[in-house]
C-alpha cells in the first residue's frame, strides 16, 4: 500500500509517497511559498496541488491514505461561507506581542501554563485572535470559524464544508486548548473576541480518520488522517522515545521530546504541546534558525556551501565574535522587537571566516539553551537527532555536538515532517493500535571539546545579558 504525507511548512510544501510496509520513500514533490509572515492560504492550496501532482505522477501505484502536517499556530480566519477573511498570520508574525503581554498580565503566567500548557507569546493563535479583535473589528465581527494551516488544508481536501477537524497536537499550539483534558477552552476565545466564540474544529484522536479526499483529483477516494502540527509530525516520522531530543533547524529552530505527562512551564520557555500519538511534546522554538545562515551567506557574498567552508576554517569561538541572531525578533528568549547584534568586533577578528562561524555558533547557542530548558522541566537528554533544512550544513553538523554537549545523530536525509504525516496516514489506514514500525538510519557526530563549547555559550549568554538585560 502507498500512502502520502504532506508538510505544508513556512517556506514550502513537500509531499512524499511512501511504501507503508517499510517507510521507504518512492516519490516526492515540492513547491515553494513566498517568504512572508502573512499569507493568503490559497498559496498553500496551490502549492499542495503542485507538490502532490509531482509526487503522484512519479509514484509506482495509487495512494490509499493521506495526512497533512503543517506549520503550527497560524490563524486561518473564515466567515460563514467558509471564505478566508484575511491573509493568515503565521507563527513568526510578532504583531500580537502586546496582546500576548496583556493576556499574561490578566491571568498570570502560572494560571495559563496550567490551563493551556502555554504562556502567551505572539506566535500562539489566541494572541492573533486578540489582535484581530482590536485592529480589524469588521473582520472579527464576520469571524465564524478559525482553523490552523493543517486543519484548513485537510478541510479543503475533504471538500466537506460542514466538518472541520484537527488533532490534539496542533490544537495544543493555539492557546485555547487544554492539553491535559484534550478539550477546547472557548471561554478564552470569547474573552479576546468581545464574548463571541468562533466555531472550532473537532479534535480527532491520533489515528481517527477524517473522511476521504474528494477535492484533489490525484488523491480522490484516499482515506484522510487527522494530520498534525509539523513538529509533532517530525516526532512521529522519527519514532522518538523518551531520551531522544529532536532539534530541527528549519525556518524556526525547535527542540522537543516526547513525555508521558503534560508539561506546563510557568516561565513560558517550554511550550507544553501534545504529540501525535497520545503523549505530550514539550518544545522550545526560536524564530531565527536556517534563515540566519541564508542571510549571513548573502551578506558575505557566498552561498550555503561557501558559508560552511568559511565557518569550518575559523577557530571555535570565532576569535571573540558573538552573534545574537535575533534578526526577525525572537520568541525564545521572548524579545519580539529585537534585532541581531554582533559583539566582540576588533580590527584583527572581523573576517568572513569568523562572521560565518559566529552565525552558526550564535544560532546553535540559542538551541543549546533550549535543550537546557527541556532538561529543566525534567526531560532526559541521551542523544540529539538533528533534522530540518539546515541539518544539511556541514558546519551545523560539526559544531552542534560541541555546543549541545551530547552526541548528535543526523538521520538519513529525508523530510521527516512529511514522513511523519505519511506514517500517520499508514496508521489510520491499517487500523492497528500502534503506528507502523519503520527503520531509522543515522550518522553519528560525537560530542567533543564540550568545555570549549561551554565557554562559547557563556560568551553568548554574556552578550545577551549586556544587550537585553
Ligand atoms: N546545506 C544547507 N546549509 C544550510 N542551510 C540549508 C541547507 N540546505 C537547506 N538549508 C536551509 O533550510 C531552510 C529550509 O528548511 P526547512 O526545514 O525545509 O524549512 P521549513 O520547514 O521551515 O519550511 C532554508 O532556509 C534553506 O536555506
Ligand atoms: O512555531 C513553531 C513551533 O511552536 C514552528 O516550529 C512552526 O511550527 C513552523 O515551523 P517550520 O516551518 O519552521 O518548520
Amino acid at each position: 500500500m502507498f500512502v502520502l504525507g504532506m508538510d505544508s511548512s513556512t517556506q514550502s510544501t513537500k509531499a512524499l509517497v511512501v511504501d507503508a510496509e517499510d517507510g521507504s520513500v518512492v516519490a516526492e514533490g515540492r513547491a515553494s511559498h513566498p517568504p512572508h509572515s502573512e499569507i493568503d492560504p490559497e498559496v498553500w492550496w496551490r502549492a499542495c496541488g503542485e507538490a502532490v501532482r509531482q509526487a503522484v505522477d512519479a509514484a509506482p501505484g495509487p495512494v490509499e491514505a493521506v495526512a497533512v502536517a503543517g506549520q503550527q499556530h497560524g490563524m486561518v480566519a473564515l466567515d460563514t461561507a467558509g471564505t478566508v477573511l484575511r491573509d493568515a498570520l503565521l507563527w513568526n508574525d510578532t504583531r500580537s506581542a502586546p496582546q500576548a503581554r496583556r493576556l499574561t498580565e490578566r491571568h498570570g503566567a502560572a494560571e495559563l501554563a496550567e490551563r493551556t500548557g502555554l504562556v502567551p507569546v505572539a506566535s500562539f493563535t489566541l494572541t492573533k485572535l486578540a489582535w484581530l479583535a482590536e485592529n480589524e473589528p469588521a473582520n472579527a465581527a464576520r469571524l465564524d470559524r478559525v482553523l490552523l494551516p493543517h486543519d484548513w488544508l485537510t478541510w479543503r481536501l475533504s471538500g466537506n464544508p460542514d466538518r472541520a477537524v484537527t488533532d490534539r497536537g496542533d490544537a495544543s499550539g493555539t492557546g485555547y486548548f487544554s492539553p491535559a483534558s484534550a478539550e477546547w477552552l472557548p471561554e478564552l476565545c470569547r474573552e479576546v473576541l468581545s464574548d463571541r466564540a468562533p466555531r472550532l474544529p473537532e479534535v480527532l484522536s491520533p489515528r481517527e480518520p477524517a473522511g476521504e479526499v474528494t477535492e484533489l483529483e490525484e488523491l480522490r477516494g484516499a482515506v484522510l488522517g487527522p494530520g498534525t502540527g509539523d513538529n509533532m509530525a517530525a516526532a512521529l516520522g522519527l519514532g522518538i522515545e523518551p531520551g531522544d531530543v529532536v532539534v530541527s533547524v528549519g525556518t524556526s529552530g525547535t527542540a522537543f521530546a516526547v513525555t508521558e505527562q503534560p508539561c506546563g512551564d510557568p516561565t513560558g520557555t517550554v511550550a507544553g504541546f501534545c504529540d501525535a500519538t497520545g503523549r505530550y511534546l514539550p518544545l522550545i522554538a526560536t524564530l531565527n534558525a536556517a534563515r540566519v545562515l541564508d542571510s549571513t551567506a548573502n551578506a558575505l557574498g557566498t552561498d550555503l556551501a561557501g558559508l560552511d567552508e568559511l565557518a569550518l576554517r575559523a577557530e571555535p569561538g570565532a576569535e571573540g565574535l558573538t552573534l545574537l541572531p535575533y534578526l526577525d525578533g525572537e520568541r525564545t528568549p521572548n524579545l519580539p522587537d529585537a534585532t541581531g547584534t554582533l559583539t566582540g568586533m576588533r580590527t584583527g577578528n572581523l573576517t568572513p571566516e569568523n562572521m560565518a562561524r559566529a552565525a552558526v555558533e550564535g544560532m546553535l547557542c540559542g538551541l543549546a539553551d533550549g535543550i537546557d530548558a527541556l532538561r529543566n522541566v525534567g526531560v532526559t537528554v541521551r542523544r540529539v537527532l538533528l533534522i530540518g533544512g539546515a541539518a544539511e550544513s556541514a558546519a551545523v553538523r560539526a559544531i552542534a555536538p560541541m555546543l549541545f554537549g551530547v552526541d548528535v545523530q543526523v538521520p538519513e536525509a529525508a523530510e521527516y515532517v512529511a514522513l511523519g504525516a505519511a506514517r500517520q496516514a499508514a496508521w489510520v489506514a491499517s487500523g492497528t493500535d500502534q503506528p507502523p514500525k519503520w527503520p531509522l538510519r543515522c550518522e553519528s557526530y560525537e560530542a567533543r571539546d564540550v568545555a570549549r563549547g561551554e565557554e562559547i555559550r557563556e560568551k553568548y549568554r554574556d552578550a545577551a545579558q549586556r544587550v537585553y538585560g
